[in-house]
């Protein structure tokens, strides 16, 4: 509130209620990140390095950067702050979205049935002969962006802008929502979650380099996590598919219960899907067996890990 309303912001701690709350979390966040980032520091020094974790991953090049353990603290929890709501987010999302279409889920499974068959999991190495599910992924970040105006930025010098002239110092707030619904950028179903506008004839990727959406902003500051974003989100989405049919729940009438898209919510920058409930099913005999073995799988690399 005190960055966009400017004359607010000369206003003492005392006569402002706000900047004492932002002080008051300020001290919060700061002692946890601290505390977090330290007994990850420890533990880390005990296994000769072999802690995985964006703790001990920022560790290394943060002493080459001569960053304190302070700077260090703060940039993990950056780190994960920015891409735990955003890649969470998203996946609530991608839950809706098959129950609202089930005509594309049953389409990414018919591939996935393809490509990575019954016996084992997908993993990146199926990636490039997935294009549904990218596709998929496009088309989610394009139709419902987790943060639809993007981050607020400053102008640090007077600008113009197609005849529009910008001061220094003003914020500007990018649509991202209306960027993802450019007229000239995509063809007429605009309106429409529609992920074959990505796909050729061949039902290949038309340009696998495009991101084809701006939900991850633009620019020098613009997402520095958007690799980890998509291939996890990738991985996540292509297992959950493989792994489950998904299905509204239905009323006592037996009628699905599908929310109406229409009931979004906002908390200020996130844009969340409707509140909606789900019924997940395996597809086959073997998804229980599977599942369970690749979990035990990660349980010991982490006792490893641990040791
Ligand atoms: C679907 C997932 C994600 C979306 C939609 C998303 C979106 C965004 C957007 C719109 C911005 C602001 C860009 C701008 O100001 O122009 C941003 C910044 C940022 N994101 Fe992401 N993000 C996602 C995942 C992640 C992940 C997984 C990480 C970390 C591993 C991450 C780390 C960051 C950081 C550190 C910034 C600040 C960059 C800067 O100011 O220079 N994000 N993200």
């Amino acid at each position: 509130m005190g960055q966009v309303r400017c004359v607010l912001d000369w206003l003492p701690p005392w006569l402002a209620k706000w900047k004492r709350e932002a002080i008051r979390d300020h001290q919060r966040y700061n002692s946890k990140f601290e505390q977090m980032f330290s007994s990850a520091k420890d533990a880390s020094g005990r296994k000769n390095n072999l802690a995985s974790g964006i703790c001990a991953t920022v560790l290394k090049p943060g002493a080459r950067h001569n960053l304190s353990d302070h700077e260090l603290a703060w940039l993990a929890a950056t780190l994960f702050t920015a891409g735990y709501e955003t890649s969470s987010n998203t996946l609530t999302w991608s839950m809706y979205f098959m129950i609202l279409f089930p005509e594309i889920q049953a389409r990414a499974q018919e591939q996935l049935d393809q490509v990575v068959g019954k016996s084992r999991l997908p993993t990146f190495a199926d990636a490039k002969h997935l294009p549904y599910i990218w596709a998929i992924i496009k088309e989610m970040l394009r139709w419902r962006p987790p943060l639809p105006i993007g981050i607020p930025h400053a102008t640090v010098a007077d600008d113009y802008y197609e005849g529009y002239f910008i001061p220094k110092n003003s914020i500007v707030i990018p649509n991202i929502w209306s960027i993802n619904r450019d007229p000239e950028g995509y063809d007429d179903r605009i309106e429409d979650f529609y992920p074959e506008r990505y796909l050729d004839c061949d039902g290949n990727l038309k340009d696998a380099l495009d991101e084809g959406h701006f939900a991850f902003g633009f620019g020098h500051r613009s997402c520095v996590g958007r690799h980890v974003a998509n291939n996890t989100l990738f991985v996540d989405i292509a297992t959950i598919l493989w792994a489950m049919k998904i299905e509204p729940v239905k009323d006592a009438h037996g009628k699905s219960i599908v929310p109406s898209i229409d009931d979004e919510r906002t908390d200020g920058i996130t844009l969340h899907p409707p509140n909606c409930q789900f019924t997940c099913t395996p597809r086959f005999d073997e998804v229980d067996m599977i599942l369970q073995q690749a979990r035990d799988d990660i349980l010991k690399s982490m006792r490893y890990l641990q040791e």
